[in-house]
Formats: C-alpha cells, structure tokens, sequence
C-alpha cells in the first residue's frame, strides 16, 4: 500500500484527510521537525502540506521552508500545498520551489482524493522510468532491476569484449537467446552477423548440413552448394540454442570446428576457416548428461568456458511486475487497447505464480489479458490467475519471522548469484559455509539445498 504523509497542525483535518485517503497508509506530522522525521521514515511518494505552520500558522513561512526541505531530501516527492482561502501568492511561491500542485481550503474530499490518485499515478510513472533507465544502459533489451538478474548482466557485459565461448542455462523462456543477443551486441563484432539456430527444433538428420551446408550432389536433393549457419555467421556470433538436444555423432564434428576453427560442408572435401564467436544455450543439465555419456565431455568443456546461469523468474520478484508493466504497455499500443495498469489482486497473483514458462508465458498471459481486459485495470482473471490471489502469505510484523524470511530470500539470492556455488554463497552472506548449510536446514531450503 503506498503511503501519503499528511503534514497539518490541524486535528480536524488530520482526521479529514485519513477518512477520504482509505486506499493509502496514511502518516501525519504537524510541524517542519516531525514532517521531515516522517519524510526519512516512511519515504512517502505524495505529501500534502498545509503552508500555515506552527510556530507561525499565520504566515506560510514555515511551510514554504519545509517544502523546500522535503524536496532536497527527497526531489521525486509530489508535494501538493494546501494554503489558505485566496492565498494563491504563496500557492504560486510554492509551485515556483517545485510544489507538484496547490489547494486551497476548505478541503473537498472528492477533489484532494482526486488531486493526491494522479500525484501518485505520476510518481509511480516516474519511478518506472528512473528504474527502466537504470536498467537500459547495461544490456540494452535485457529488463530487470533484480540483483539476481543485475550480476548475470555485469558478468555478461564482462565477457562481451571477449571471444570466450559462453554457455547460457537457464530454465527455458528464462531470456537466454536475449542474453546472446547482447553479448553480440556488446562485442567487438556487432556489426557482423548473429546468426541463431535451435538444435532441438531440426530433425536430426537435417542439423549437420543446416550447420555445416553441403556441397552440390553430397545426397539425394542436394541440387546446388550451400552454405550451413556456420558459414552465415563468418565475422560474426554463432547461437547455438538447444545444444544439450545435438546428436551424439553431430558433437564429433562441432568439438572439431570449435577446437581448429575450421569446417567442411557435407559431402565437401575442402576445409574452410572460419572466424565466429560462439554462445550456446540449454535448459538440460549438462553435467549430468556428461556422466550419462550423451553429452561428450570434452565438447562439455570447450562451450562453457564460462558458464552463466540465467535465474527463473518466480526468483525474481522485483522484475515479474517491472517486465509485466513494460509488455503491458507494449501490447496496449500494439492492440490499441484501454488497459493501463493492475489491479492489486493481479500483482498478487502474479507475484505468487511460479511462472514456469518464465518470461514466454508472462508475455503470452498478458497478450491474452490486454485483449481480454474489460476496463484500464487488467485483473487476476484475465491473467488466468485468479486461483492466486490471496494466496501469498501477508508479510509478517513478527520480528523473528521478518528476520527469517529476510534471511530465507538472501540465502536464495545469493546462492542465484553465486550460481548455485556454495563457497561463493556463503562468501556473500559473510558467514562460513557450515554456518550456510545450518541455515539451509534451519529454513528448510529444499530448493537451496538440492541445487535447484
Ligand atoms: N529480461 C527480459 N526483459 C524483457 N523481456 C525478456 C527478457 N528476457 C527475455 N525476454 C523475452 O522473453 C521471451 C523469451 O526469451 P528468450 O527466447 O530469450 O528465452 P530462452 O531462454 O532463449 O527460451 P528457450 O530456452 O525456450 O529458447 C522473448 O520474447 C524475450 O524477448
């Protein structure tokens, strides 16, 4: 619930306003000192202030000083004044200093209502672009201001200038392919070409000469020379999706290709150099394909010289709604349709989702939802989520509890970073790796605790 701080040294309207604003935690202060201790407190995005302050309520000094306090404490702040009866000097005089609106008395419950929804429809507008443009300059299209997703990007951005063969895992609509997308971008060779191909969706006979191409009569139909992705993606990044999907006998020839740089077409003879940076991706467990023996080991160990492991979003609580409002916005231009934001209920409901189509299946629900929405709000049902809402467990105020879901959600965050490393994790707790596996037990992490 978003809070609104109320600073009036009148107790009549104090209560006023707490009648009219019952869709805010409301806070009150009644002189400059208490309205800047609330304002550190409670960082409220909306502040009504009466300029008539004590010590001199007579005279809008005061308040105009403790105007000017609260914006360079806290600049984004939506001030609205209220001033006296016809006092619009000192109501322009407050609007010149960065007051968001005025009001003059007597207060009219319906219009301050009004007045105080679309400064917080505004400040939360703002903050949604402070947060996206954060978020923008790092990896372009990747969203998410999570520090799960945030590490995964500082290491991408880390090995973008290299020609290291990474290896993206992640559970599938997690964003890998996007994620090789902005390496590419970020690289020395983005202005050769990113060429993608999924390995799982090709029939195993065909994959070898989509990669390698084939020359003219290597088989039956293979009527003229062509040239495999492989040979597209010359100067450029080869995105190899899919790859723990490779036939076993098709891994021979890539581990060759990635080993001396050079390939030959199906039914060629000739070895052609080939100058590509290669990423590959997969939701298989690769190493547990390696000890089975269907992924060859070596070729295991030439993909993933660096390894990064994109986290699933129900682990990214802070990018579900951040992502949601920007396709949210997207779709409503591309349908032109009238919804604008969530209902309460939809961002519960979204939040206590476990997403296991990741992103895919949030973009495909709210597709469905701006089509489907009757109104501007999108509700649980549209999402086809209404089993959700209410579902989340309220936050506690028990401090002893606080305390262990707080430390539950670090110990998960950090063991994502790490990615899933034990050592790193407690590393970044700061607390020693048996200290770990006793909170592990201690909270029960199953998830933590089995790697998942
Ligand atoms: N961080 C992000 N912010 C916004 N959109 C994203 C983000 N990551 C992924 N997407 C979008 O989610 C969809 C799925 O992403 P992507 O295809 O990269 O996932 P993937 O992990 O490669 O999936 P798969 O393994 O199924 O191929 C895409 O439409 C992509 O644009």
């Amino acid at each position: 619930m978003d809070t609104i701080l109320v600073v009036d040294d009148d107790l009549g309207i104090q209560k006023q306003l707490k009648w009219s604003f019952t869709s805010y935690q409301v806070v009150f202060a009644d002189d400059r000192a208490s309205a800047i201790a609330q304002l550190r407190r409670h960082e409220p995005k909306v502040v009504t202030l009466d300029l008539g302050l004590p010590p001199d309520p007579a005279n809008a000094s005061e308040g105009l000083k403790t105007l000017q306090e609260i914006l360079a404490l806290a600049p984004q702040t939506k001030v609205i004044v209220v001033t006296g009866n016809n006092d619009r000097v000192n109501a322009l005089k407050a609007i010149e200093l960065g007051a968001y609106d005025f009001y003059q008395k007597p207060i009219d419950s319906d219009t301050i209502k009004l007045l105080v929804q679309r400064a917080f429809n505004l400040a939360n507008l703002e903050q949604e672009n402070r947060i996206l443009a954060r978020t923008k300059p790092g990896m372009g299209s990747v969203i998410g201001n999570s520090e799960a997703i945030l590490a995964v990007t500082r290491r991408a951005e880390k090995i973008a200038g290299t020609d290291i063969s990474t290896l993206l895992l992640g559970e599938s609509g997690t964003g890998k392919e996007v994620f090789a997308r902005s390496i590419h971008e970020h690289s020395p060779r983005k202005d050769r070409p990113f060429v993608a191909i999924n390995c799982a969706s090709i029939p195993e006979n065909l994959l070898e000469s989509e990669l390698f191409g084939y020359e003219k009569g290597a088989f039956t139909g293979a009527n003229k020379t062509t040239i495999g992705k492989i040979e597209t993606a010359q100067g450029g990044t080869l995105f190899l999706d899919e790859i723990g999907d490779m036939p076993i006998g098709l891994q021979a020839k890539m581990l060759r290709f990635l080993q001396e740089r050079v390939i030959e077409r199906v039914g060629g003879r000739t070895e052609i150099p080939v100058d590509i940076r290669v990423i590959c991706a997969t939701h298989r467990d690769l190493q547990s394909m390696v000890a089975e023996e269907t992924f060859r080991e070596d070729l295991y160990y030439r993909i993933g010289e660096i390894p990064i492991n994109i986290p699933p979003l129900r682990d990214r609580d802070e990018d579900i709604i951040l992502i949601a409002r920007n396709y949210l916005n997207q779709y409503r231009e591309d349908f032109k349709a009238k919804a604008k934001s969530f209902s309460d209920g939809a961002i519960q409901a979204m939040l206590a989702y476990p997403w296991p189509g990741n992103i895919r299946e949030l973009q495909n629900k709210l597709k469905s939802a701006v089509i489907m929405a009757e109104g501007s709000v999108v509700q649980a049902e549209d999402l086809g989520l209404e089993s959700y809402e209410n579902t989340r467990a309220p936050e506690s105020l028990n401090l002893r509890e606080v305390r262990e879901q707080a430390e539950s959600r670090a110990i998960r965050r950090a063991f994502q970073t790490a990615e899933k490393n034990m050592s790193k994790t407690a590393e970044l707790l700061g607390v020693t790796r048996p200290t770990l596996y006793s909170l592990i037990d201690k909270y029960q992490l199953e998830d933590v605790k089995t790697g998942a």
